[in-house]
């Protein structure tokens, strides 16, 4: 697993001083390469062993986007079936998802509806990039892929284990983020916004307990 070569997040004020902030998830059946994508743009490295993610692994990352300095928190995941309840409260707040596949495995890319499917449920507008990870094991590039043209995602052929577009997809992923947060017209991102720097005053009566974005994060999507 990469995180045990992530560095704890350190107290640095450069990072607190940043103009922005965005989250950005990554969703996809277990084993596709999430993790190893991660530590290859975070890292520039890639060891093949493989140890599955135990539920979330949160990374920092720091990017500049048009001159200003964006903080950035990267969700990783597990894809594994016995986490999935928990994926709910991951979408909290995100602002782009990196949805991936396995280019070897025909399964995981099937799989790529019902992680779709998830994703609007919580987070109905925010961009979301559909991978072919993999492409260093055999030629694919030439196949096309309906699901992201069905939805009209963009979709990036990459491989983490040799490098293959995977700054690129990073760093535009991070730009989707970015400009989704500044131009979002969702509703409730709005009221989120607002609430965060402390604009509205909202009776307690008028936040249905039903909708996750009126709970404390912690508490979000748990039941
Ligand atoms: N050939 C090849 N193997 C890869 C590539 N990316 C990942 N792998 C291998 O695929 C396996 C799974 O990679 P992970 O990154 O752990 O997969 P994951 O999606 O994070 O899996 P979970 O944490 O269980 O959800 C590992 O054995 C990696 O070495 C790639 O681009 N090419
Ligand atoms: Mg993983």
């Amino acid at each position: 697993m990469a995180s045990d070569k992530a560095q704890p997040c350190e107290l640095d004020q450069e990072k607190y001083d940043a103009d922005d902030n965005v989250k950005i998830i990554c969703l996809g059946d277990s084993a596709v390469g999430k993790s190893k994508l991660m530590e290859r743009f975070l890292m520039d490295g890639f060891r093949p062993q493989q140890l599955s993610t135990y539920a979330l692994t949160l990374y920092k990352h720091t990017a500049t986007v048009d001159g200003k300095t964006v903080l950035v928190d990267f969700w990783d995941t597990a894809g594994q079936e016995r986490f999935q309840s928990m994926h709910a409260s991951y979408y909290h707040k995100a602002h782009a998802c990196i949805m991936v596949f396995d280019v070897q495995r025909k399964v995981t890319y099937k799989n790529l509806s019902t992680w779709y499917t998830e994703l609007r449920e919580f987070r109905p507008e925010i961009p979301c990039i559909v991978v072919a990870n993999k492409i260093d094991d055999i030629k694919v590039t030439q196949k096309s892929f309906n699901f992201a043209r069905k939805f009209s995602l963009p979709l990036y052929f990459v491989s983490a284990a040799d490098g293959t577009n995977v700054v690129k997809l990073f760093n535009d992923a991070i730009r989707l983020a970015v400009s989704y947060k500044h131009n979002s017209r969702d509703f409730m991102d709005e009221v989120l916004q607002e609430l965060e720097v402390g604009q509205v005053e909202m009776p307690s009566t008028s936040c249905k307990p039903t909708h996750s974005a009126c709970l404390p994060h912690s508490m979000a999507h748990d039941s």
